[in-house]
C-alpha cells in the first residue's frame, strides 16, 4: 500500500508565477503534485479567455453538423490518425468507449519517405471540417492550439525547475531534425440511456505523450483519477482552469519521478445532455529512445520519490514500451490498438500483429 496518497486534485494558480515571492510556492506546489498525484488544476492560465470561450462554443455545434459532413473527414481517410470518430468506434483496455470525438492537431508537413521508419509517417496534415459549415472553426482552433502548445513548453520548463534541473534540459526532448506536432481533440459524450452499452465514456488509461491539457468543455462531471490506493477520485470541471496531467513518456523520461496517473471518464446519467472535452497531448520528438536521456537527480529528489511509496493498484496497462522502443512507434502502436479500423487500412503489418485474429468485436488490446 502507498504511503501517500491523495483524495483531490490539487489547484495551482499560474498568476503566482508573476512574482519572486510567490513563485517559490508554485514551484513547490508543483513538485508535490508531480510526484504525489500527477494531475492539476492550472488556473488562470496564460492562453486567451476568448478564445478558451470560442472553443468551448464550438464543441456542440462541430458534432451537430449533418453526419455526411462528419462522415466525409473519417479518420480512417487518414494515415495519420486524425479526423472524426463516430460513437463506439474506439477501443481503451480492451472494450468500446462511448463517445464520439475529431482528432485534430497544431500544423505539421509530413515528410516521410519509403525506407524510413513507419513511425515517422503518424504526423502529417489534419482533417478540417468545411469551412462554409463551420465558419472560423479552423482559425480559432489553431490560434487556441498555438497557446496552449506555447504553454505546454513553459510548463515543462517549469517541471525542470520544480526537479533541480536546468530548465533547457527538457530541449533534448524535442530536438530531431523535425518540428514537432501536438495531438488535440474535442469529445462529446453522449447520456446513458437504453441504446449506449455501457458507461465507459473511455476506460481507465494512461496518457501516452509528455503533458496532457485538458479543458473541461461542459459543466458535467465524469473525469476520474485513479490515487495510489486504487480508489477513483473525481476531477470536476473548475471554470477557467486547465486539467494538467502528465502522460507516460515524462513518467518514464524522470524515471518515475513525475507520475502518469490512471484516468477515465464515465458516461453522463441518463436525461443529462452530453458532456464535452478537449484535451491537448503534447508530444516529443519521434526518434528519440527514451533509455538514451539519463536525468540526473539529486538525493534529495529522489528521497521524495521514495516517500512516496509504490502506486499500489492501478487499472491501467498501456504505453509501457517506452523503455525500449523509440517514442514514435510507441505512439503509433497506442494508435493501432485505440483504432484497430484505421490500422487496418494504412498499417497493415502493424494491425496483423496486434489483431492476429481480425479485427475485434470487442478488442483485445488494452
Ligand atoms: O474527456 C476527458 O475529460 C478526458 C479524456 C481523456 O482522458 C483522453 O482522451 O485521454
Ligand atoms: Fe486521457
Amino acid at each position: 500500500m502507498a504511503s501517500s496518497t491523495f483524495s483531490s486534485v490539487p489547484i495551482l494558480d499560474y498568476s503566482l508565477l508573476a512574482s519572486p515571492s510567490t513563485r517559490a510556492d508554485f514551484i513547490a506546489q508543483l513538485r508535490h503534485a508531480l510526484i504525489n498525484v500527477g494531475f492539476l488544476y492550472l488556473s488562470h492560465p496564460p492562453v486567451a479567455r476568448t478564445d478558451i470561450d470560442a472553443v468551448i462554443d464550438y464543441a456542440p455545434r462541430l458534432f451537430a453538423l449533418p453526419q455526411t459532413a462528419k462522415n466525409a473527414i473519417r479518420m480512417a481517410n487518414s494515415e495519420h490518425f486524425f479526423g472524426y470518430s463516430r460513437l463506439g468506434a474506439e477501443i481503451t483496455k480492451g472494450k468500446t468507449d462511448q463517445r464520439e470525438q475529431f482528432d485534430f492537431a497544431t500544423p505539421y508537413e509530413n515528410r516521410w519517405s519509403p525506407g524510413e521508419p513507419e513511425y515517422l509517417r503518424l504526423w502529417g496534415p489534419v482533417q478540417w471540417p468545411d469551412e462554409d459549415l463551420l465558419p472560423g472553426f479552423k482559425d480559432t482552433m489553431l490560434r487556441y492550439l498555438a497557446q496552449v502548445e506555447r504553454l505546454s513548453y513553459e510548463f515543462s520548463g517549469l517541471i525542470a525547475e520544480a526537479f533541480g534541473l536546468p530548465a533547457e534540459m527538457m530541449q533534448s526532448f524535442y530536438k530531431g531534425d523535425a518540428p514537432i506536432q501536438h495531438r488535440a481533440k474535442v469529445v462529446k459524450y453522449p447520456p446513458l440511456d437504453d441504446g449506449l452499452a455501457s458507461n465507459q465514456g473511455v476506460g481507465p488509461h494512461y496518457d501516452g505523450g509528455f503533458l496532457t491539457f485538458l479543458l473541461q468543455a461542459s459543466p458535467h462531471p465524469g473525469l476520474q483519477v485513479q490515487n495510489l490506493a486504487g480508489e477513483w477520485i473525481d476531477a470536476p470541471p473548475i471554470p477557467g482552469t486547465f486539467v494538467i496531467n502528465i502522460g507516460k513518456a515524462l513518467e518514464t523520461a524522470t524515471q518515475g519521478l513525475a507520475r502518469a496517473t490512471s484516468h477515465r471518464v464515465l458516461s453522463p446519467p441518463k436525461g443529462s445532455t452530453p458532456r464535452y472535452s478537449i484535451p491537448f497531448f503534447q508530444n516529443i520528438a519521434q526518434r528519440l529512445s527514451l533509455k538514451d536521456i539519463q536525468l540526473q537527480f539529486s538525493p534529495e529528489i529522489l528521497k521524495l520519490k521514495e516517500d512516496r511509496g509504490e502506486v499500489g493498484t492501478t487499472d491501467s496497462v498501456n504505453y509501457s514500451e517506452y523503455d525500449r522502443l523509440p517514442v514514435g512507434l510507441v505512439n503509433l502502436i497506442g494508435r493501432v490498438k485505440s483504432h484497430p479500423d484505421v490500422a487496418e487500412r494504412h498499417y497493415p503489418d502493424l494491425f496483423k500483429q496486434f489483431f492476429p485474429q481480425g479485427m475485434p468485436l470487442q478488442g483485445s488490446a488494452y
